[in-house]
């Protein structure tokens, strides 16, 4: 703890990290690896889920905090699943004190010879803001190269539940989903979301913040239109039995809710910027 906002370059659990801290003991570690935030304490309590089978050493896609996948969600195209960039490391930009809060920037370019299928300029940048109680998580996309590309992607951010029988997620009522869980049936959300079975849907955004209920209060959870959609994820218990980075009772522990562009691609002509964010407050 200190008197001032501060960030401090520090190695954790092996990884090139950068920890921001807060005068009321807030903290959040983020990875060069994948620009990944890897935890966020807030008024004493660890807000974000790491897999304590999360491989850590590079050789992988870290399971836990707020992986960015990017520049496609999923398997909804040629690229790895979840794009490039969740699996490389990134540019530590710096940080910057704002009047109780600190961010820190990372930044990873793409050149058009990176990926045969991905032949596109491409510069991302991720900030990661530090607020009490608050963490807002912001990633901006600019086309550097002379051809016009298209992307999607998602903030796949990993809560922690610290009590999977009362844990649920509120906000998402008459929304409109479809779970890959279930067929892709389109589907409207009655009631709020709680943790058993595996999940997998992707709901159109609500505008007003979701609320995600568990033992250490209630996390409010935005994002900005730029996400169209929220993707809602959690394996069960059959689904995380078969991740070898997870233990087989993670499933218990987590929900994913992820700020996320999905359905229809994001055009970027040579030049242009996008950019969209995610906010969490404990409140
Ligand atoms: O195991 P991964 O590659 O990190 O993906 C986890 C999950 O991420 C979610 O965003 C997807 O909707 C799921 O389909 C996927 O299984």
């Amino acid at each position: 703890m200190s008197e001032f906002p501060r960030a401090e370059r520090m190695v954790w659990r092996g990884l090139a990290c950068t920890r921001l801290g807060l005068p009321n003991g807030d903290s959040a570690v983020v990875s060069d690896f994948g620009a990944q935030v890897l935890s966020w304490e807030a008024q004493g309590q660890e807000r974000l889920f790491l897999s304590p089978r999360a491989v850590l050493d590079g050789s992988a896609p870290i399971r836990g905090g707020i992986p960015v996948c990017f520049p496609q969600f999923n398997q909804r195209g040629p690229l790895p699943k979840h794009g490039l960039v969740r699996r490389t490391p990134w540019h530590y930009l710096g940080a910057e004190v704002q009047e109780g809060s600190i961010s820190a920037s990372w930044c990873w370019d793409a050149e058009p010879s990176l990926h045969a299928d991905f032949p596109h300029g491409l510069r991302a940048v991720l900030q990661v803001q530090l607020t009490p109680a608050g963490l807002r998580v912001q990633l901006q996309a600019t086309n550097t190269g002379s051809t016009a590309l298209a992307f999607t992607g998602a903030l796949h951010s990993y809560l922690a539940v610290h009590d999977a029988e009362t844990a649920r997620l509120q906000g998402l009522e008459g929304q409109a989903f479809w779970d890959a869980a279930r067929g892709f049936v389109p589907a409207v959300q009655d009631g709020s979301v709680v943790l058993g079975e595996e999940v997998d849907r992707v709901y159109a955004r609500s505008r007003a913040a979701l609320q995600l209920h568990g033992r250490h209060g209630v996390l409010d959870i935005a994002q900005d239109g730029a996400w169209p959609e929220t993707v809602v994820w959690n394996p069960g218990p059959a689904l995380c039995a078969q991740l070898g980075d997870m233990a087989a009772d993670s499933w218990r522990q987590m929900l994913c809710v992820e700020a996320a562009l999905v359905n229809q691609p994001q055009a970027l002509a040579p030049g242009a910027s996008w950019q969209a964010s995610q906010h969490f407050q404990v409140r």
